[in-house]
């Protein structure tokens, strides 16, 4: 006999609307993981959703046999913006094994060496500007800057376009993006008639600036023909292997706008990366004697990157603990098999067509998998260590067919730019009593930690 699933108590007819706060759900999401467990739900406005915040039960919903990406919620409704682009593709959607097999290869661990220099050189450029800032400037907000530095980046490398936009007026694309995803995360929340009323003509707005970002792109290539064999020049210029099919330019601006957003999840990393660090002096040391003993004083290039063992262990480790990509959406593979689902051996049941969150803040730090789970431990992400741990346990990329893209560009920048921050700068945490557990994250489609600032100067 199925037990029944954990569930807050909830207002009569509204249910669980005051357990989310709109402002900030994945922080009520960690909540609820913390205080129910592996498994919960939630009711909001009829729609019931089903929460997985355990290693176990994680293992067994990435199972693509029994289940597959749900596209529902906050995704649905981004596709106002992108439409059936790789990460809002509903399952039955040829338009994602198209451009699957049109991008896949130019983010694949080979494409990516190709994209090395540009990744190192836009970094440089931001670590020039921080060795400059003057006293009075030298306060900066991390997410800021290294948001400018991720869009510098993937605009420059998949596009082949320098944005400039490293100083000055930030780049419209980053509040178009912040605008949107914080949209399409909130409209569920709230009855269709507020949303029409009241936030479309934002929403009209900011997917507005995001499709201008990306139509610049495109005249850009267009107006200056290149020998350049990027992502942009596969989406314009190369035909899907299988079906023969080529995307339409409205596919590549949603694709083009896809990217960036799907990128930025990486300087939540890194912001998050830093403050462990910052956290524990001695990891921080460690990590420098490394960078120290395989790049020294020499420039840093793709040969150095695999002997960076130490940091990809605390990029591992900043990934897990700091869940940049807070989780992903999963349902019941349909079949004509109506009854219900059952989960650990019949100890729980769902519907036949129940979406499902993993939350990953449960996930990766389920003490059943990681002991000692708040504590930041590069070690456990290394070498046997981290080929031991449950599959499960590390899907920070999500899931199957539809894991991360961009994983194999993800983890590059995050090397180049963390082994080039702790080699050339020193970091100071503005409020040295600063405690993420304390003040939390916040974020749409990826966390961060809240408002956290730092001073640097140049390491001698
Ligand atoms: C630390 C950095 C990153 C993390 C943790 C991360 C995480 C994820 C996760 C969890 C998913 C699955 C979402 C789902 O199932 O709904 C995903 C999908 C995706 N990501 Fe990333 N991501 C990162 C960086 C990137 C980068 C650098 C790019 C682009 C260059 C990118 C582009 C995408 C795209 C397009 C998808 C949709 C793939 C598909 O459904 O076919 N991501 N990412």
């Amino acid at each position: 006999m199925a037990q029944p699933i954990p569930q807050p108590k909830g207002l009569p007819l509204l249910g669980n609307v005051l357990d989310v706060k709109p402002s900030n759900t994945w922080a009520s999401l960690k909540k609820l993981a913390e205080t129910y467990g592996e498994i919960f739900k939630i009711t909001v406005l009829g729609h019931t959703i089903v929460f997985v915040a355990g290693a176990n039960l994680a293992e067994e919903v990435t199972d693509e046999k029994r289940f597959r990406k749900y596209v529902g919620g906050p995704i649905d409704e981004i596709r106002y913006a992108v439409h059936d682009a790789l990460f809002t593709a509903y399952d039955h959607e040829a338009s994602w094994g198209i451009a699957h097999r049109i991008i896949a290869p130019k983010l694949s661990p080979q494409a990516m060496s190709v994209h090395f220099d540009e990744m190192r050189d836009t970094t440089s450029e931001l670590i020039n500007l921080w060795k400059h800032l003057g006293d009075s400037s030298n306060k900066i907000t991390l997410i800021e800057q290294l948001n400018r530095l991720n869009l510098e980046a993937t605009t420059l490398t998949l596009y082949g376009k320098k944005l400039n936009g490293l100083e000055g007026q930030q780049h419209p694309m980053i509040q178009g993006m912040e605008t949107s995803t914080a949209e399409a995360v909130m409209r569920p929340t709230r009855p269709g008639i507020l949303n029409s009323l009241f936030y479309g003509r934002k929403f009209k707005r900011s997917t507005a600036t995001m499709r201008a970002y990306a139509q610049g792109m495109v005249d850009y290539r267009k107006q200056n023909p290149t020998k350049r064999q990027d992502l942009l020049s596969a989406m314009m210029e190369h035909k899907d292997p299988e079906t023969g099919k080529s995307l339409t330019e409205s596919q590549i601006i949603d694709e083009i706008v896809s990217m960036p957003i799907g990128s930025s999840t990486a300087p939540c990393l890194i912001t998050s990366a830093i403050y462990y660090l910052l956290k524990n002096p001695e990891v921080m040391a460690k990590a420098r004697e490394e960078i120290h003993h395989v790049v020294g004083k020499e420039t840093l290039t793709m040969g150095h990157i695999p002997q960076l063992s130490y940091v990809e262990g605390v990029v591992r480790e900043a990934l897990r603990l700091g869940h940049p990509a807070p989780g992903f959406n999963l349902e019941p593979v349909p079949s004509e098999d109506k009854s219900p689902v059952q989960l650990a051996g019949g100890k729980y049941e769902i519907p036949h067509n129940q979406p499902i969150i993993l939350v990953l803040a449960g996930v990766n730090r389920d003490p059943t998998v990681f002991p000692d789970p708040m504590a930041f431990k590069p070690e456990r992400m290394m070498g046997p260590e981290f080929e031991k741990l449950p599959r499960a346990a590390t899907r920070w990329f999500g899931n199957g067919k539809r894991e991360c893209i961009g994983k194999h560009y993800a983890q590059l920048w995050n090397m180049i730019v963390l082994t080039m921050l702790l080699r050339e700068i020193e970091f100071e945490m503005v409020d040295e009593n600063y405690n993420i557990e304390q003040v939390g994250m916040d974020g749409w489609f990826n966390v961060r930690p809240i408002n956290f600032q730092v001073k640097v100067r140049p390491r001698v």
